[in-house]
């Protein structure tokens, strides 16, 4: 069963409207590069890897509607739409690589007519895309490895086929356990305050039959501590150098947990989830997102007017803390400064 989060045909961005799962099923049609910085923001489509490939193909939807100018303001033009949707979340470096990667298409090709280049765009948000798959598919099997034939697993937030073009990372890993026969069984942390695991994760497991459970955030550290866990695997949205991983909030905490019992805590994240221009986590953006993520929940007011909430949506976890990172390329261990820069092509 492929759940295809994002699909660029007829020259327009189709996404999983990923605010309405599980509930209903829609799906989000980007005409213009505006559609997708709001999808990104609203987060209609969110997850490291699916935001690089969104964010790149706004670019090509940029170029489709400035191909008509001459040369100079066309190239202009897509200046401003590559600030826009660099600008649309700060965290996840996925989003930049994507859109520098069309950049680069841009400057290696701005001889050709503006026609022309978005041409060459929209092939290159195309490989993007196919190539997410083969990294995602890759990086389980890699994964898998680390899995034994019977294990509890515990992941946090979606980081799973709707974080991605197909298929996943943390998820990934897990299917691929599933599909090549093991025993496995989930717990899913709701991940308060969007509910990534509530809604999303959730929605991906039961679909395909993958055994698991749904629990609040807070019961994590007491299934760790009377070893009812395995191992735990997350997803990433920017690493340092040093193997400092920032990924959604709540993940540093349960690094913690993992690490005073003694449970292999794992990263699942592709390479262009590394930004080698950092050396630690210190560097890392945390967006904040709206009160309103924290004060209300579907739309429904669960805390008083009076009182404001403070929303970071990710937390950087230590590379102390982390037993592994689970690559395309392969499994990452300490040390990982020099085992990450031995990575950088
Ligand atoms: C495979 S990257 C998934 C990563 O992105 C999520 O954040 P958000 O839902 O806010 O985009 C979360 O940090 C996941 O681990």
């Amino acid at each position: 069963m492929e759940i295809k989060t994002l699909e660029f045909k007829d020259e327009k961005l189709y996404l999983i409207d990923q605010r309405k799962l599980p509930n209903s099923f829609e799906i989000f049609v980007c005409e213009n590069y505006t559609d997708v910085d709001f999808a990104i923001k609203d987060m209609v489509v969110r997850g490291a890897p699916a935001i690089g490939a969104s964010g790149a193909y706004g670019v090509v939807l940029g170029a489709k509607e400035y191909k008509h100018l001459d040369k100079k303001d066309f190239l202009e033009k897509m200046k401003e739409v590559s600030n826009t949707l660099n600008k649309s979340r700060p965290t996840a470096v996925n989003l930049m690589w994507g859109i520098k990667r069309m950049e680069n298409i841009i400057e290696e090709n701005k001889e050709l007519s503006p026609v022309e280049i978005y041409e060459k765009l929209k092939e290159e948000g195309n490989n993007i895309a196919k190539e997410d798959v083969k990294i995602n598919k890759a990086m389980g099997e890699y994964g898998n490895t680390l899995v034994p034939e019977k294990a509890t697993i515990l992941t946090h937030c979606n980081a799973g086929a709707l974080a991605t073009v197909e298929y996943g990372t943390a998820l990934g890993v897990i299917r691929s356990a599933f599909y090549s026969g093991k025993d496995i069984f989930v717990y899913v942390d709701e991940t308060r305050p969007r509910l990534q695991g509530a809604k999303l994760t959730s929605w991906e497991l039961v679909k395909e039959n993958i055994p698991c459970k749904l629990i609040s955030d807070s019961v994590a550290a007491t299934l760790i501590r009377d070893g009812k866990i395995d191992l735990i695997v997350v997803g990433a949205d920017r690493i340092a150098t040093n193997g400092d991983t920032a990924n959604k909030i709540g993940t540093f905490m349960l690094s913690v947990v993992a690490k005073t019992y003694n449970i292999p805590f794992y990263i699942a994240a592709p390479i262009s989830t590394i930004d080698f221009n950092i050396e630690t986590g210190k560097e890392i953006v945390i967006e904040e997102r709206d009160d309103e993520e924290v004060t209300h929940i579907q739309g429904v007011r669960i805390a008083p007017e009076e009182i404001e909430a403070y929303n970071p949506a990710f937390d950087v976890t230590p590379n102390e803390n982390i037993t592994a990172i689970i690559t395309e390329k392969g499994i990452i261990n300490p040390p990982f400064k020099e085992n990450i820069l031995k990575l950088r092509s």
